[in-house]
């Protein structure tokens, strides 16, 4: 996709900010031809390499190469890429549903079924993107949006693919990037990663969907990266009675230490928890 030079505002005018991270912001914008809504990334680029503050061009550049590969009903759809001198644009679909983990938050935890119509979604996007050799690096709640929050079966969308990463054939990749409490043990002892290490984030992720706790976390970063090492978690009675075990067995069998030995993707979407027979 040709990155357009002219000014985001001749075509579109910007709303509120819908949220911000490292990167930058989000906002919401309103195209001036159609009035269609759309979300634009505002992406702060570096002056030059050595600055701190700001993104690499080349980052920016690799995350639309995947964003284009990536075409898919539960991705984030790409629409446009503008760039002038201090950031680029992003213009991508609006997901008014907001964040899972907002959904979560207003609920004491979510059933089971809701629980298995969402991660029947999530796992046709990791495994859509898995068949292509790229993994997201950083799933967790906030990165995985729904369209319409209000509906009988709200459609899901992963955001967010700044840490992804396309594996080419043999090479082997290392990051410490992701968050503490959905990172596997290979990403904090600096190990080669794989399509695996998001399949361990996605058992994070169905813990917390049933539960509303995170396994790992603990009052520090420290604590959790331990208790991860150590694979130290558990199933608390109290919160748990209600589980059912097929759903243990789900969750069990993605926060596994080897991540050659954690189901792939598609070997979740036959587990009998999510497709009884
Ligand atoms: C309604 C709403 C509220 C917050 C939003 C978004 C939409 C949103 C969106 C996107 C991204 C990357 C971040 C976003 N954020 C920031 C928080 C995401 N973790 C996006 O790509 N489309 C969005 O609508």
């Amino acid at each position: 996709m040709a990155f357009k030079h002219a000014n985001v505002e001749d075509l579109y005018e910007i709303g509120v900010v819908l949220g911000s991270g490292n990167f930058g912001q989000v906002r919401t914008l309103t195209e001036r031809a159609t009035g269609t809504q759309w979300a634009g990334k505002f992406i702060k680029t570096r002056k030059n390499a050595c600055s701190r503050l700001g993104i690499q061009r080349s980052a920016v550049e690799r995350e639309v190469d995947l964003l284009q590969a990536l075409q898919h009903p539960n991705i984030m759809a790409l629409k446009d890429v503008f760039e002038n001198r201090a950031e680029m644009v992003l213009i991508v679909e609006l997901i008014s549903g907001g964040e899972l983990f907002d959904f979560i938050a207003g609920k004491d935890n979510v059933s089971e079924s809701e629980a298995i119509e969402f991660l029947k979604q999530i796992l046709e996007a990791v495994g859509f993107m898995h068949n292509k050799q790229i993994a997201h690096f950083d799933l967790k709640p906030e990165n995985i949006m729904l369209s319409d929050k209000d509906a009988e079966h709200p459609n899901i969308k992963l955001i967010d693919f700044g840490l992804a990463h396309q594996f080419k054939q043999g090479e082997e990749y290392k990051s410490m990037c992701g968050t503490p409490q959905y990172i596997p043990s290979e990403v904090i002892n600096y190990e080669p990663l794989s399509t695996a290490t998001d399949m361990w984030s996605i058992g994070v992720i169905t813990y917390i969907l049933l539960s509303g706790l995170s396994p790992f976390q603990d009052y520090t970063d420290e604590e959790t990266l331990k208790n991860i090492l150590a694979m130290k978690f558990e199933f608390p009675e109290h919160i748990f009675n209600m589980t059912s075990d097929l759903a243990k067995d789900f969750i069990q069998k993605l926060l596994v230490k080897d991540p050659s030995e954690r189901m792939t993707a598609e070997e979740c979407l036959i587990h009998q928890w999510i497709q009884p027979l």
